[in-house]
């Protein structure tokens, strides 16, 4: 049968603190990426060594060698290389700015080149060990032995790159709005909520092939970079609490126990039953219980793709939901809602979000909230204004907005269920004019019409929270600058710009920007 299952586990655990970050803010140099020169030096295929030659209009080979310096990140935490004359781009995976290496052209793509580390000539700027044992193959964390300060340092050059070339802000009008990224002072343990999948076949780095001889052939893992099909088997991921770590070691003891029969979704042949394992941490505040399992639930997902949510949900064990606090308010999230993964950082970034939106505190204002998941962002703001309204397309999200509106004692929100890509002509008839709309969309960024739609309702300000700074940078470029081939003109000037980390360790990168109508 073609059943195949998610299987989601949640479990409490520790909240954090919030921390302040400023002081360590102030410890971090300034970017300094454009001290160093690119250097490059070509290969003819034919040949084994790398050779000097540079070619101004050098256009690579496939299966080419290349000595390569990476000169900073890009968009995914890709590496990328320049030729020096020609500016000609080759980007490599897990290559580090200031690393200088030999590479294998893979792909050429239009303007740019794919290029695979074939070794290491000397290590990158800020070279530390990786703590974690898969991090040279795992594709959660790809920066782990990059220094955190050089982490956050290349992620808030990206924004200032995208912003400018994607945004189409100036430099002199980007300095004035881009403030310094917001590091992330909890840089491991720091996500609530992983998620794992199984296969059939266990990927195996050729030196570990020997000492993990013995898991079986089934793994239970994070996906290889770039393979749909392998997965690395791992019994410990540094990136979610010890209590998570616990029970997916247990899982990992069980659950290829043959008399179980739970046999790992096969990709290829769509056979199978186990697909995913999602583990949820939270906190309970009423009990101040940690590392207690509260529930298990398994969700049916009928669909060949890889998304690991799917139609039905079954409680085997405890309650359908988990608690999670953020400034002050208990939310309950069920395994389907979106809830941020970092607790810690979403205090920050709340709180930054509150900053922007600029609230008068006297209970006149209208706020929309769009893309609103569970209510969060609305309902931390909801007591200081008249009104919230927010969308979100998620039915399950939108009646757990609903019951932590009602159970924060907070009855100034209404909270709606409908696709923000489809909205109708009559889409903002139902509520009154927003004085400020809070913007959240997931990587995509927003749909046109969404876009037209705001830029017909000229709301004195947009706070847009933005956990893809591509789409992010364009979406700002539609409502600053406007959208010449649809004639559409934009209305907002961009008044700040605030990166903050969310993810160490990992190219993601969260942005917060201040839209004001011009
Ligand atoms: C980045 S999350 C933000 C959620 C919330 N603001 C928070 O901070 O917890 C984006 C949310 O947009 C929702 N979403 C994605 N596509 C959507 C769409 N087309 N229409 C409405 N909501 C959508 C997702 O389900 C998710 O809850």
């Amino acid at each position: 049968m073609n059943l195949t299952t998610t299987m989601a586990t949640t479990i409490h655990t520790h909240t954090f603190r919030r921390i302040n970050t400023r002081p360590f803010l102030k410890k971090l140099p300034k970017p300094s990426f454009s001290s160093l020169s690119a250097s490059l030096q070509v290969t003819p295929e034919e040949e084994s060594q790398p050779s000097t030659t540079q070619s101004p209009s050098f256009y690579p080979k496939k299966n080419q060698t290349l000595e390569l310096v990476c000169e900073s990140l890009a968009f995914k935490g890709k590496g990328v290389c320049k030729v020096a004359d020609t500016g000609f781009v080759l980007m490599c995976d897990r290559a580090l700015p200031g690393e200088r290496f030999i590479g294998r052209v893979t792909r050429k793509k239009g303007n740019y080149a794919e290029v695979q580390k074939m070794k290491t000539i000397s290590p990158h700027w800020d070279f530390v060990n990786a703590p974690c044992e898969y991090a040279s193959y795992c594709g959660g964390c790809k920066t782990q032995n990059l220094l955190y300060e050089a982490q956050v340092r290349a992620k808030e050059q990206q924004v200032s790159e995208l912003i400018t070339h994607v945004g189409m802000f100036k430099d002199l009008e980007l300095s004035a709005t881009m403030k310094p990224i917001v590091p992330c002072n909890i840089q491991f343990h720091y996500r609530n909520k992983m998620e794992f999948s199984f296969a059939t076949q266990n990927w195996l780095p050729k030196e570990e092939h020997e000492k993990q001889d013995g898991l079986g052939s089934y793994a239970l893992g994070l996906h290889v970079p770039g393979f749909f099909d392998k997965v690395l088997t791992i019994d410990k991921c540094l990136l979610q609490s010890e209590a998570a770590n616990k029970v997916l070691a247990v899982i990992q003891d069980g659950w290829r126990d043959s008399e179980l029969g739970l046999s790992p979704y096969d990709v290829h042949t769509h056979a199978g039953f186990l697909k995913h394992l999602m583990l949820r941490s939270g906190s309970d505040v009423k009990t101040g219980l940690t590392e207690l399992m509260v529930s298990i639930v398994n969700n049916v997902n009928t669909s060949v793709g890889n998304t690991s949510l799917g139609e039905e949900e079954y409680i085997l064990y405890g309650k359908p939901t988990i608690t999670e606090t953020l400034r002050g308010i208990i939310f309950q999230i069920s395994a389907n809602s979106f809830f941020q993964t970092n607790t810690h950082q979403a205090e920050v970034l709340y709180k930054i979000v509150e900053g922007n939106a600029g609230l008068r505190g006297d209970g006149s204002e209208i706020v929309l909230d769009l893309f609103c998941g569970t209510g969060t962002i609305g309902l931390t703001l909801a007591r200081k204004v008249k009104h919230v309204y927010g969308y979100e397309v998620v039915p399950q999200a939108i009646s757990d907005a609903r019951r932590n509106a009602e159970q924060n004692g907070i009855h100034n929100a209404t909270f709606v269920q409908g696709d923000l890509n489809k909205i109708s002509d009559s889409f903002g008839t139902e509520f009154p004019k927003p004085d400020i709309v809070i913007s959240d969309p997931n990587r995509p960024g927003m749909h046109m019409k969404l876009i037209q739609y705001l830029l017909k309702l000229r709301a004195k300000r947009i706070v847009y929270v933005s956990c893809n700074p591509a789409t992010c940078a364009r979406d700002l470029d539609y409502l600053c600058h406007g959208v010449a081939e649809k004639d559409i003109k934009g209305c907002y000037k961009l008044r700040s710009l605030q990166p903050v980390d969310m993810f160490p360790h990992t190219p993601h990168i969260e942005c917060v920007a201040l839209l004001e109508l011009d």
